[in-house]
């Protein structure tokens, strides 16, 4: 499956131009328009949305229903300067096309950070977002809104839009009240989710070093469509650029051991494969994944992992050991004896002792 996998990516067609992302007009709406589009709200309930887990700290005003009629101006504006929507009067649109029209509101110390709005098994085709800037610049500090690696204007009245599924966040607000109206509209737009992935890619690569939330939403989109391997390894790209990324290896590694002690070898080696993603240079975390692998019957891949802890510094003696077991099932009996030589050569109390330890795992039992 890994093959086929592999095929279908590189068969695929790639885009040779980048999609637009971020489409802004300034100053569509004049301060007058603004001030009502902010007055619209004034009867809506003020909803405190703080969800440090996600990175959100914002007030919410929903606009009900029964109130969208008096919207209806906003998204002919909408309709008129973003041609890119799908183009019909505004009540139908309204009707087919909005899954609701939101007041945000962020003060001194509000933040909302990187997210994407649409998945796609949510079962809402969320297609672009829409906001309209109803602050005056001077009225805040901080908020930028990056969307991808733009960062879009922010004066009053100016309108943009972009795909719910790229990845945007407002920074920090360090000063004042930042106020904007979201749409948040839907379709199907084909290519949409073939666009998203191309859009995930590029920032991870991008900007992932020092935003590492953007592998993670390259990882959980890869997930929701079936790509689990390449999810872990975009999961693992978000861990290790994080400063945690030493303790976050530690965990992986202490939960394999816990996993291999209680006889879960395929936990183990999962965890073990993190944690060796986590922390590429890692010796130790090589020999105990190649020790798992092996155990498991897997003597290429423990193979592998056992040399490639040698190349990064682990004692000779015990990992040549480790290695001559693993030829040796593998039916490689000229290789194993090389290896039993080199390990006994590298230190013959060291080989020794790894021999036991090791003969003991074999014995399908070790616990
Ligand atoms: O700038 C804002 O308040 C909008 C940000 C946002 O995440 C959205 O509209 O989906
Ligand atoms: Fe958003």
């Amino acid at each position: 499956s890994w093959t086929r996998k592999l095929q279908k990516r590189g068969g695929a067609a790639r885009a040779c131009q980048e999609e637009p992302s971020l489409t802004s007009v300034p100053k569509a709406f004049d301060r007058d328009e603004c001030a009502r589009i902010l007055a619209l709200f004034e009867e809506a309930k003020e909803e405190v949305d703080r969800r440090d887990a996600m990175g959100i700290s914002r007030r919410n005003r929903w606009l009900p229903r029964d109130k969208w009629d008096s919207v209806r101006w906003v998204v002919e504006r909408m309709l008129k300067r973003l041609p890119s929507l799908p183009q019909m009067d505004a009540e139908n649109f309204l009707e087919r096309h909005v899954e609701f029209v939101l007041l945000h509101e962020f003060r001194e110390g509000d933040f909302f950070d990187w997210h994407v709005d649409s998945k796609p098994d949510d079962g809402k085709m969320r297609t672009q977002n829409v906001n309209v800037v109803l602050s005056s610049a001077t009225d805040f500090e901080g908020g930028a809104l990056q969307v991808g690696s733009a960062n879009a204007s922010l004066q009053l009245g100016d309108l943009h839009a972009y795909p719910a599924a790229l990845p945007h966040k407002v920074h920090d607000i360090t000063k004042g009240r930042r106020y904007t109206l979201v749409v948040a509209t839907r379709g199907t737009i084909e290519g949409y989710w073939a666009a998203a992935l191309r859009d995930y890619e590029r920032l991870a690569r991008e900007l992932g070093e020092e935003h590492p939330k953007l592998h993670w939403i390259l990882g959980e989109h890869l997930e929701s469509i079936e790509r689990p391997e390449e999810a872990r390894r975009a999961f693992a790209a978000s861990y290790r650029a994080t400063p945690q990324k030493p303790q976050y290896a530690r965990k992986f590694a202490d939960d394999a051991a816990e996993k291999h002690a209680a006889g879960d070898l395929r936990g183990a080696a999962e965890d073990l494969g993190m944690a060796t993603l986590v922390e590429p240079d890692d010796a130790e975390y090589r020999v105990d994944l190649g020790v798992v692998l092996w155990r498991l019957g897997d003597f290429v891949g423990a193979e592998e992992q056992l040399r490639a802890a040698l190349e990064r510094g682990a004692p000779e003696a015990a990992v040549r050991a480790g290695l001559s077991l693993v030829l040796a099932d593998a039916g490689d009996a000229r290789g194993a004896a090389a290896e039993r030589d080199r390990a006994m050569a590298a230190g013959a109390d060291d080989a020794a002792a790894a021999f036991e330890a090791l003969e003991g795992l074999r014995g399908g039992g070790g616990t």
